[in-house]
């Protein structure tokens, strides 16, 4: 037996839902992500801001499955890097995932394991395609929250320890008031 036909809200410009309960990530639970240690203990000590938020459906762990769901980054910097997910490869590399935008704008940052990278920009109407073995981090660069919608095979899964320990090879920071790319200065050393 299979799943039912079911159907959930979502709202297009907070993308909060009536239906489900959000889990919330802090930005204590982010340390050693972000460049910037002092800066985030700081951030921490005063209050340990929200981060990020997700809605996600609860789904059979089964490639014949879609899991789906909205993810909100909460505009804000760590010393010069943005606000960010955590970012994940999929525990079944092969898999890919689609997100779309609904409301902020930013960035969603992707590499695979052979180095190639890219960012692909999120705008209200944008849809971004993670292609299978890519790592994928959504990234904040606007002043309002940035909100996405995501769908991918169920039994995907998360793999976070290959970007907890080694980060992406990038970064997106301020300077100059403006959001550009730069190397990870602390890549290659890890
Ligand atoms: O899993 P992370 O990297 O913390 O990012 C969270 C977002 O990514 C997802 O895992 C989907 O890829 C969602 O659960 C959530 O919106
Ligand atoms: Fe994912």
């Amino acid at each position: 037996m299979g799943t039912v036909p079911f159907s959930a809200h979502f709202d297009l410009l907070n993308g909060a839902s009536q239906d489900y309960e959000p889990t919330k990530r802090l930005l204590s639970k982010m340390s050693g992500m972000y460049e910037d240690a002092e800066a985030l203990a700081e951030l921490v000590a005063s209050g340990d801001p929200l981060v990020y938020e997700f809605y996600e459906l609860s789904m059979p762990e089964s490639p014949n499955e879609l899991l789906f769901g909205t993810s909100i980054v909460h505009p804000g910097k760590v010393g010069r890097e943005y606000y960010m997910t955590k970012g994940h490869f999929h525990t079944i590399l092969d898999t890919p995932e689609v997100y779309y935008c609904l409301s902020g704008e930013g960035y969603m940052l992707m590499e695979n394991p052979e180095g190639e990278w890219q960012a692909e920009r999120f705008a209200p109407g944008q849809a971004v395609y993670v292609p299978p073995r890519y790592a994928h981090r959504s990234i904040n660069t606007g002043s309002v929250p940035l909100v996405t919608f995501f769908v991918y095979r169920a039994d995907s899964g998360h793999d976070y320890g290959t970007i907890e320990s080694k980060g992406f090879r990038k970064l997106i920071v301020e300077q100059d008031s403006e959001a550009v790319i730069v190397d990870n200065p602390k890549w290659e050393e890890r």
